[in-house]
């Protein structure tokens, strides 16, 4: 039986030292603010997006929420960036993704100021990331490094399979872990014999979106296993990309969904924007 890395144990951890550090900040008359930005009314998006306002207000970090109608245009939503990354009150910008079909992805994450860049997304931090000078790094790899970090698993020299190449996931933590002297492979799901290149991992990062996909006999004896996963199965139930109760048969430590990376991701956005807002203090 596996160890369970305790995203939810960890993230609390994490929280209660920002919370100290944006008392300091207040102290210096300055009050991180986060703006989140909602189009559409998505009902995940609305559940994180409250979560997310919920975390601000428990650690003390202002949190201004513009929720848009689905019909608001690219013009409309690239103008309020325009007047967040002029509003001195706000040190981080995240605009809740996915955005309505009518609205240029790219073109609006490019529209936000790298320097309030919470997410991590915008090409410039996606460019230091990956030459190893990182502004913000984004919020749900930043928090499977900082899980790895807090359960003692040590990465140089290790063989890492992340099963996934997005760009929000995938792709940054794979960057993060090369950072750390992990040989990383990236797979996803056209992989040939993607069963066999996961049976070579010492550590697997799971983040391919498919419900259960990566299976318990995939998994090497002692292995660590991040699931990033979060597939909504039926009306309630939350599972992960790997069959939890066999691969924790197998592995050394296991993280769990829900109470896993999901946690990680909301408080690597506290840090982010407060890390943010101690660069204004510094000005
Ligand atoms: N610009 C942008 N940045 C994001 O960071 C972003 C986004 N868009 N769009 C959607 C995804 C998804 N995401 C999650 C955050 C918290 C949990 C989380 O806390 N999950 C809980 C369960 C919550 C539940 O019950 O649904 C858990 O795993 O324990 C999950 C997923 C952030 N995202």
């Amino acid at each position: 039986m596996s160890k369970i890395i305790d995203g939810k144990a960890i993230a609390a951890d994490i929280r209660k030292q920002i919370a100290a550090e944006v008392q300091v900040l207040k102290a210096e008359n300055v009050t991180p603010g986060l703006a989140v930005v909602l189009v559409g009314d998505d009902p995940a998006s609305r559940v994180y997006v409250s979560m997310k306002e919920k975390a601000c207000e428990q650690a003390g970090i202002f949190s201004d929420e513009h929720k848009l109608p689905a019909e608001t245009s690219e013009a409309q939503l690239l103008a309020l960036i325009d007047e967040l990354n002029r509003d001195r009150r706000i040190d981080g910008i995240l605009v809740q993704l996915p955005l309505p079909g009518h609205i240029d992805e790219s073109k609006v994450l490019e529209a936000i100021s790298p320097e309030k860049d919470v997410d991590g997304f915008h090409p410039y931090n996606v460019g230091r990331l990956a030459t190893g000078n990182p502004l913000f790094q984004p919020c749900t790899p930043y928090g499977v490094m900082k899980m790895l970090e807090h359960s003692g698993v040590e990465l140089a020299g290790k063989e890492v399979v992340v099963v996934g190449r997005s760009n929000i996931v995938g792709k940054p933590v794979a960057l993060m872990c090369l950072a750390k002297h992990a040989t990383v492979t990236i797979c996803h799901s056209r992989t040939r014999d993607l069963a066999d290149q996961v049976r070579r991992a010492d550590v697997v990062v799971a983040a391919v979106g498919r419900p259960e996909m990566i299976k318990g006999d995939w998994i090497k004896p002692g292995a660590v296993v991040i699931d990033v996963g979060v597939n909504r199965v039926g009306e309630k139930k939350l599972v992960g990309d790997v069959d939890f109760a066999a691969a924790s048969e197998r592995a050394s430590a296991i993280t769990p969904v829900p109470g896993g990376v999901g946690p990680m991701t909301i408080t690597m956005l506290l840090y982010n924007t407060v890390e943010s807002a101690k660069r204004r203090a510094a000005k």
